[in-house]
């Protein structure tokens, strides 16, 4: 029998384009669809719980966890660790169930070289002027964290051929209909290839 292994969605764009909030969208349609929550050391925001929006870290645990091998990817992004821990990623995907990331750049890129299979999804603003509105709107940070996020956007924006499909976040329940669709469609594909390698099998036994 072929084991079937989940797959490995990787969400990622600059900071403000709507990742976390397309992401929830998402998650209150597909039920079927398990999150990593992410490790961070930075403080946590109003109204975040330690378990849901991340695993708030000290510096020193962090870079234990990272001496031990324990994390799948790691990235330093304006200042603060935000890792993806290794054990939950691989457990669930071996369970059969597909894992969603939603992670920066770097660390999406470093998933990639690690774990081609997976299937990256870039989340792309309706315009750079939108971008900044929307970060400087969320009212998270500071003037001068805001103007750092920008400008590692504009590196981040530079990266986008590396994915397999990007959606452009303008209208939030268009972008969740087109990740369903990206879900959906590499099921499919999946579930072909999996025919014609029991096919050929079958043909070698014959
Ligand atoms: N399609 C959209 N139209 C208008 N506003 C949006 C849209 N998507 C997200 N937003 C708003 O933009 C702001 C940033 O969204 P969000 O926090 O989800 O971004 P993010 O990419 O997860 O950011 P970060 O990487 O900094 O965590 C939020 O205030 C959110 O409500
Ligand atoms: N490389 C990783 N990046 C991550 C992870 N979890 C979240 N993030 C990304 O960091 C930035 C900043 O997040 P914020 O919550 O401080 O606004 C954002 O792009 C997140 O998507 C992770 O595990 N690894």
């Amino acid at each position: 029998m072929i084991e079937k292994k989940g797959i490995l969605f990787v969400l990622s764009g600059p900071s403000g384009v709507g990742k976390g909030t397309v992401r929830k969208a998402l998650f209150e349609k597909s039920t079927d669809l398990k999150y990593s929550t992410s490790m961070t050391t930075r403080n946590s925001r109003e109204g975040e719980v330690d378990g849901v929006d991340y695993f708030f870290k000290s510096k020193e645990e962090f870079e234990s966890m990272i001496e031990q091998n324990q994390l799948l990817e790691y990235a330093e992004y304006v200042g603060n660790y935000y890792g993806t821990p290794r054990e939950y990623v691989e457990k669930t995907l071996q369970e059969g169930k597909d894992v969603f990331l939603e992670i920066e750049v770097q660390g999406a890129l470093q998933v990639k070289k690690n774990f081609p299979q997976g299937v990256f999804i870039f989340l792309f603003p309706p315009s750079l002027e939108e971008l900044k509105n929307r970060i400087i709107n969320r009212g998270t940070e500071t003037e001068d964290l805001v103007r750092n996020r920008l400008l590692a956007a504009k590196a981040e924006i530079e990266m986008m051929d590396a994915y397999d499909y990007v959606v452009v976040n303008d209208k939030i329940e268009l972008a969740v209909d087109k990740i369903q669709a990206i879900v959906q469609s590499e099921h499919c594909k999946r579930e072909r290839v999996a025919q014609e390698y029991k096919k050929a099998l079958e043909a070698d036994f014959s």
